[in-house]
């Protein structure tokens, strides 16, 4: 059977909106469409002297409110479809946080566990100068997406420094801090989901402090969500996993002990020893509060929906549950933060890292936390209000927030559809 297109999911869930608001039919083609999608094929020396050829993408769904952002992800699954499908979501997740960007996303099919770092780098210098024909601090930002790195960062903004022949801060986010990074956009994602799971904990008028927690994945979003919302909240995150599989205790696991064991541990979770050894499909199953799928898309479908026990579901990841998986979830009373919502603390701080760059004037890590905390507060009490108003699902209400915004911005700019 054929796989489902990310893509065509993603259409579906902007139909849904797009028959709520009754939008035309002309705008919904415009905004149907990704502006540009480019495909690279390049070669890369590997350490053994053999070349091997790597096929990249670079997708600008719109750019209506503003220049193309979103991250570059290296992995062996990356398809133009799957890029695409994330380009998508990042203009309705801009335009949901209202920050002044469109949506693009980039990916490289690799699994870079293959490859040392001196391949690595030599892969991202050479992806980047590929697509630098559509990138630039005004037009297209990418920045770190999956098994992608401030270190990786790094070397685009250094490739693109030197084609151009000078500095450009602004040509990526997620940069280390020594070269123009911000303070905060590491934990930034995390963050953002720790803020809406309050909220939406708030808003069910549930005890962050009794809540249970159970996060799949165990990376960059996945890691400091469960961090923030232990630490922050209060709240016993009982249930964790990466790609290695899963662990379970009922006490709650020290997210900071975990993280360091991963780090000493070849990035894997596994072997940990405070912890009941249990499968990626028991962790989704477990009775928790809330569950944060935060590793790839498609972790809940139409198999595994019934099992999931949890009262909310935050999206750490961007589409972990398929359309028909999220109709089964809805019927089961379970709330859900969308992705494009509940993921949206890192592109914010990547906003704040591109306007500091473009000024040369850094912030205090405070008051980087502070103006993603209010950003992201006031978009899910703003979502919340339209979800009341059309009595729709969550993921809906998002979607007719952030369509409005990005219809209006096109109207305003001359296209009447
Ligand atoms: N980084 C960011 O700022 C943002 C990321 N996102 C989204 O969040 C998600 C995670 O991204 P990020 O944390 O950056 O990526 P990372 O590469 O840092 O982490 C991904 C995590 O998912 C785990 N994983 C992979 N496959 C599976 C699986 N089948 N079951 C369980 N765990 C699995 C990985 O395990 P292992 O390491 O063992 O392979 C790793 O722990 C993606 O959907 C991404 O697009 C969204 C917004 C911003
Ligand atoms: O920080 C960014 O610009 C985008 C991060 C990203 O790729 C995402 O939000 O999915």
């Amino acid at each position: 059977m054929a796989e489902t297109s990310l893509f065509q999911n993603a259409l579906k869930q902007f139909n849904k909106a797009a028959d709520v608001m009754d939008l035309s039919q002309s705008m919904r083609q415009v905004l149907s469409f990704p502006k540009r999608e480019l495909t690279v094929n390049f070669p890369v020396r590997m350490d053994n002297g053999e070349i091997r050829v790597f096929t990249g993408h670079r997708v600008q769904h719109n750019v209506a409110r503003g220049p193309a952002k979103g991250g570059i992800r290296y992995h062996q699954n990356v398809t133009l479809d799957e890029v695409k499908a994330l380009a998508f979501w990042m203009t309705w997740k801009c335009a949901v946080v209202g920050i002044p960007y469109g949506g693009g996303k980039g990916g490289v099919c690799v699994n870079p566990q293959e490859l040392s770092i001196n391949e690595i780098e030599r892969l991202s210098r050479r992806y980047f100068s590929e697509i630098q024909i559509i990138i630039g601090e005004g037009e297209d930002i990418p920045a770190p997406d999956v098994n992608t790195n401030a270190q990786i960062m790094a070397w685009y903004m250094d490739t693109y420094s030197m084609n151009i022949g000078h500095s450009v801060l602004g040509i990526v986010t997620g940069k280390p801090l020594e070269i123009g990074g911000s303070k905060g956009r590491t934990e930034a994602t995390g963050r953002g989901v720790r803020v809406v799971a309050e909220e939406a904990l708030r808003y069910k008028d549930m005890d962050p402090k009794k809540a249970k927690v159970a996060v799949q994945g165990f990376g960059n979003v996945g890691s400091y969500a469960a961090k923030l919302i232990a630490e922050e909240m209060g709240s016993r995150v009982v249930g964790l996993s990466d790609v290695s599989g899963g662990l379970y205790n009922p006490d709650g696991f020290d997210i900071d002990d975990l993280m360091a064991y991963r780090d000493q541990n070849n990035g894997v979770i596994e072997g940990y020893p405070k912890g009941q050894k249990i499968s990626n499909e028991d962790l989704l199953s477990l009775d928790v509060d809330i569950l944060v799928p935060a590793a790839l898309e498609n972790a809940i479908t139409e198999k595994n929906a019934r099992n999931v026990r949890a009262k909310i579901v935050v999206e750490g990841a961007n589409g972990p549950m398929t359309p028909e998986a999220e109709d089964m979830i809805l019927a089961n009373n379970i709330f859900v933060v969308p992705d494009f919502l509940a993921n949206a603390g890192g592109v914010t701080v990547s906003y704040f890292e591109w306007v500091q760059g473009l000024q040369h004037y850094f912030w205090d890590v405070e008051d980087v936390r502070r103006a993603l905390h209010k950003i992201m507060k006031e978009a899910f009490g703003s979502v919340i209000s339209t979800m009341n108003k059309y009595s729709i699902d969550m993921r809906t209400a998002a979607y007719v927030d952030a369509i409005e915004k990005v219809a209006l911005a096109t109207k305003l700019r001359g296209i009447y559809p």
